[in-house]
């Protein structure tokens, strides 16, 4: 295969690679391999033993019905509903109605009073606003199916709006399924997300501009930018707070000429001008202006804009909370004249901010359009009675919300459980040895796995792949060792152990400020004539480089060589430092979200690697992953799996169990909202609503995730992340009334001794007045006692 050393692939060619298991790379020796992933988990248990043997009084080793750190049981059940109010509307239905909705009973679909009534409404603007597993969704396709069968609308009138494209094609299937609608009928109604709807409509009217989709694509023609205009990429703006500032006002159709005179904004408006300059010039488009286009296009052409209102005589918007301005603009202008706009949410689950979501949107609704007809519903018939208790017990802390409490229909004595294990790695194990035990009554797709960050679900896909369970982790692109950051550094102790590997050597080259392309000509060039044992060595002779280009690679080529004999976890801190120039990522100050990110992905790998002695060891791990996720990825084509997914990718969906991984303070509430206040520090100027905002954001996050479990809900909080303390997530504590010990910032500083007198490990924490946790040595498992030490 010829290599493209340009840095990427479009998806056609992406597509036309042969499959990741026939790369060089992947030739590995499968039965070493194999017997790798065997001393793996002997490393493992070894290292949870050390861990579990110091654990303390009153830690389970096991699901409990308290979070760790909660003494007292508080009452925390959802108030029930003895008599729902179906059927009481039926003396008042046409027959047609009857015919329907009695079809609709023999289908065991029975709908309470207000679900009927939103149903029912046909003309007018109506705003569903309800909890989780209230049945919004459920209301929205009847309602679909009622226009069609007892309404007699065409069904090319219908444009549904969904959040995913995958929601969409669910809800069609949903729809022909219900009574009074032929599956040909179904097709005919248009359902899909905004940026797909308007996407084609864009095509339609000829419009052909390039969608520039990549992240890393834009940041580098932001950095030009800045490097033109003589504005500091390091100092002054980060590529991507500049992206995300100009996406969000993009989103509230803000342009560049829009922005205020004074210095900082002159700066951005600069930026921002001269960003969508080069994608005019270059004939691309970004996803916002997919909508901006749109939205341009419709205010100017009053003909279009006609067509489509008429064509569209009912609207409707699933995930109505996840609005931004321009998609709620958009949606106006489709709705009117005649505002038959059916729009259903939750407040409580707004889990898209950082993508422009607006949840003042969905509160300031009837302002828009006062004649809104305002729906409730707050029975949840998705969760058992104490799983929608512990939901209510956790939004209840939020303070931007309409306050409802939901009320259960289905009793259940299984409260949810928790769990306190060591680490991340412990908490895989545990869940994967429960899965093995699976009762012949459910099914493997009964299961889901949900957590928050990508980082955090490292050791669960290991455990899953290394155990050979079934489970599909398809939005997961890539595997975590695959991911550009993470492969860079993977590939620099590639060359640690061969230093003749090319390909490695051309993964590296980004960090040194290299082009690849022209950088790996020159090396092949001269290492056919002039071979060395380290081909990168060559660099230092091209003229084409700078002296401090030069330099790098010197000082790279001796890391390198001084990693040989560490273990990979010490390689990884060595190399580190200077891998992580490039990505900026040095210090914590003035960190963006992608820097955080990317520092809880290398801690994230520096805790794998931890577990292996020797490099080798660690590489044919990483290869049988990698390997064994492609080879699953091609052959996967069963339906019942485990679901492993972000609570952002399980939005919308519902499971019979739910194991919540990760509900410690660091990961849930996630790191970034903990430094929000630094976060965007150039975004946003109110510090302290952002701070409370990012908060709110994470606590429905932690309520999206516990409101997907029907019957079972497990949530497990890690007692070391990354090696480091991690109390029990905030929001668990709070819903069952214990104070978060750091609530308000009445905190001490202490040190903790470790007394594993050959250790020397301690650590400072900070302190509040409840604080009773007794402290595990990060390093060696010892349990630590407050001592005295110099802070
Ligand atoms: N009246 C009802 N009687 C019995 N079950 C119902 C009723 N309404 C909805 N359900 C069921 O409740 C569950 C939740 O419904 P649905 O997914 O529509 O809720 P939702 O409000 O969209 O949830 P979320 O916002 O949490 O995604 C589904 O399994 C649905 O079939």
């Amino acid at each position: 295969m010829s290599r493209n050393w340009t840095g990427g692939f479009s998806d056609q060619e992406a597509e036309a690679l042969p499959a990741k298991s026939e790369l060089p790379r992947a030739e590995i020796n499968a039965a070493i391999a194999s017997q790798f992933l065997s001393n793996v988990k002997l490393i493992e248990q070894q290292n949870i033993r050390k861990e579990r043997n110091f654990k303390t009084a009153g830690e389970s080793m096991s699901y409990s019905s308290l979070p760790f750190g909660v003494k007292k049981s508080a009452n925390i059940e959802a108030p029930f509903l003895e008599h729902d109010q179906q059927k009481t509307l039926q003396s008042v239905l046409t027959p047609k109605e009857q015919t329907f909705f009695s079809e609709l009973e023999h289908k065991t679909i029975f709908l309470n009073s207000n679900q009927m009534e939103a149903v029912r409404h046909t003309e007018g603007p109506l705003l569903t606003i309800a909890g989780a597993g209230s049945g919004k969704t459920s209301v929205l396709t009847t309602r679909t199916a009622y226009l069609i069968g007892v309404k007699e609308i065409d069904p090319s009138q219908i444009l549904l709006i969904t959040f995913t494209k995958k929601a969409a094609e669910e809800m069609k299937q949903r729809i022909a399924s219900l009574p009074g609608i032929s599956s040909g009928e179904a097709k005919q109604i248009t359902a899909g997300t905004f940026h797909s709807f308007f996407l084609r409509m864009l095509r339609n009217l000829k419009i052909t501009d390039r969608i520039l989709s990549s992240e890393k694509y834009k940041q580098i023609i932001i950095k030009n930018i800045l490097r033109q205009s003589q504005l500091s990429p390091k100092k002054q703006y980060f590529p991507e707070v500049l992206l995300s500032l100009i996406s969000s006002y993009k989103l509230q159709m803000i342009k560049p000429e829009d922005l205020s005179e004074d210095a900082a904004d002159k700066d951005i408006q600069h930026i921002y001008e001269k960003y969508e300059a080069w994608k005019r010039q270059n004939g691309y488009m970004d996803f916002d202006d997919i909508l901006l286009k749109s939205y341009e296009l419709l205010l100017s052409s009053p003909n279009l804009l006609k067509m489509l209102q008429q064509r569209f005589t009912y609207v409707m918007a699933d995930e109505f909370q996840d609005t931004n301005p321009i998609q709620y603009e958009l949606l106006k202008l489709i709705a009117s004249p005649q505002n038959n706009l059916f729009a259903v949410g939750d407040d409580d689950q707004v889990i898209y901010s950082f993508n422009g979501a607006d949840s003042e949107i969905i509160l300031d609704f009837h302002k828009d359009f006062p004649n809104t007809r305002v729906i409730k519903l707050d029975t949840n018939y998705r969760s058992t009675s104490p799983i929608v208790g512990f939901g209510n017990h956790i939004i209840k802390h939020n303070s931007q919300r309409h306050s409802k409490t939901m009320k259960a229909v289905r009793r259940s004595r299984m409260e949810p459980q928790f769990y306190r294990p060591s680490n991340t790695e412990e908490e895989a194990e545990t869940i994967v040895n429960r899965l093995k035990d699976k009762p012949d009554t459910r099914s493997w797709s009964d299961y889901a796995i949900l957590f928050r960050t990508h980082s955090n679900a490292r050791a669960m896909f290991e455990q899953l792949i290394i155990h050979n369970l079934p489970f599909t982790a398809n939005n997961m692109k890539q595997v975590f060792y695959d991911q550009t950051i993470i492969k860079g550094l993977i590939d620099h102790l590639r060359l640690v152990m061969n230093p003749g590997d090319l390909d490695a050597t051309a993964t590296i080259l980004p960090s040194l400020y290299i082009n690849q392309e022209a950088g790996m000509r020159y090396i092949e060039m001269e290492n056919f004539v002039d071979p060395l044992p380290f081909p990168l060595l060559h660099l230092t002779t091209w003229n084409t480089l700078k002296d401090f280009q030069k330099g790098k690679v010197k000082k790279r080529v001796d890391l390198l060589q001084q990693a040989t004999g560490l273990s990979p976890v010490e390689a990884i801190r060595s190399l580190r430092k200077e891998y992580e120039n490039h990505l900026d990522t040095g210090t914590i100050e003035n960190a963006t979200v992608h820097k955080t990110t990317v520092k809880e992905m290398l801690d994230e790998l520096e805790f794998s690697a931890q577990r292996f002695h020797a490099i080798p060891d660690f590489l044919a791990f990483v290869d049988e992953i990698v390997n064994k996720f492609y080879e699953k990825k091609e052959q996967d084509s069963s339906e019942d799996q485990i679901n492993l997914m972000s609570i952002h990718q399980a939005k919308g969906l519902e499971f019979p169990v739910v194991f919540l991984i990760g509900a410690s303070e660091g990961i849930l509430p996630h790191v970034s909202a903990l430094n929000a206040m630094q976060d965007k520090e150039v975004v946003l100027k109110d510090k302290t609503s952002l701070e409370k905002a990012s908060m709110e954001e994470e606590r429905r996050l932690c309520y999206v995730g516990v409101t997907r479990a029907k019957d079972e809900l497990y949530i497990s909080s890690p007692a070391f992340h990354l090696g480091k303390n991690a109390p029990v997530s905030r929001f668990l504590l709070q819903a069952f009334g214990t104070t978060f010990y750091n609530k308000d910032n009445s905190q001490r500083t202490e040190a903790w001794i470790c007394m594993n007198k050959t250790c020397n490990g301690w650590m400072k924490i900070d302190v509040g007045n409840n604080f009773t946790e007794k402290q595990i040595c990060a390093i060696c498992g010892f349990e630590m006692q407050k001592g005295k030490k110099n802070l």
